[in-house]
């Protein structure tokens, strides 16, 4: 398995876990949504920025093949596209001609902290997409694509190209590039010691002593599992 893939199977609940162990609390894209049930992603991050509307700034860099464009099409097979957009809902960041060619290029997915338009076409693309929710305007309305390729805030996490982010039905985070093996390691072991625990519970077992784990049930989960 990829690190991708085995970061979408352990899922955010528990990456969140490890990351706070390590003083990583605020690396979470906050008000974002999966556009639908079932959608999941991973993968190292492109960053697209977005600033204020400003005429001058807008006539700039606002038109033809701008850096939003640029973005999509260059996007990187299993890489997230992840999009600064203020937490503005009220204008459209991508439709569904970026997300089919994002979809083309391999791209793991989109996260963006505005809306999203051509909303239905863009979910039956199948590329996975997270997003704050649906709008019919074009960027323009708030925004001006200023740059790509720099560290961005989304959804109040700060997101440096090459991070793992990582989307699920719990919601999405971003795991700086360095801390990902030991993150993902960790967070592994916890869910089969959860799965485990888990097991107990559904046969009846109260949490207490067993969810943290006292000695002795320590030690009957090492005689079973080998860990
Ligand atoms: O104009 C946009 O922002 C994007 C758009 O509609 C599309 O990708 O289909
Ligand atoms: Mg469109």
């Amino acid at each position: 398995m990829t690190i991708s893939d085995r970061l979408v199977a352990v899922g955010t609940a528990g990456l969140s876990t490890a990351l706070r162990k390590r003083g990583y609390h605020d690396v979470f894209v906050d008000g974002v949504g999966p556009l639908a049930a079932g959608m999941r992603l991973a993968g190292p991050a492109r960053t697209l920025r977005l600033v204020p509307f400003r005429p001058d700034l807008f006539a700039e860099r606002g038109g033809g093949f701008n850096p939003q464009k640029q973005a999509f099409d260059t996007a990187g097979a299993g890489e997230v596209l992840v999009i600064e957009a203020r937490g503005l809902a009220e204008t459209g960041t991508l439709g569904d001609i970026l997300a089919l060619r994002a979809r083309h290029r391999g791209a793991a997915g989109v996260v963006t902290d505005g809306a999203v338009r051509d909303s239905p076409a863009v979910a039956a693309t199948g590329l996975a997409v997270f997003a704050k929710g649906a709008h019919p305007s074009v960027l323009g309305r708030r925004h001006v694509p200023w740059e790509t390729d720099v560290v961005i805030a989304c959804g109040g996490a700060a997101v440096v190209p090459g991070d793992y982010v990582v989307g699920d039905a719990d919601g999405v985070l971003v795991i700086p590039a360095a801390l990902v093996g030991e993150v993902l390691a960790e967070a592994e072991d916890d869910e089969r010691r959860d799965a485990w625990i888990a097991a107990r519970v559904a046969e009846g077992e109260p949490v207490e002593g067993l969810f943290p784990m006292n000695a002795s049930w320590k030690t009957r989960y090492e005689a079973e599992t080998g860990r």
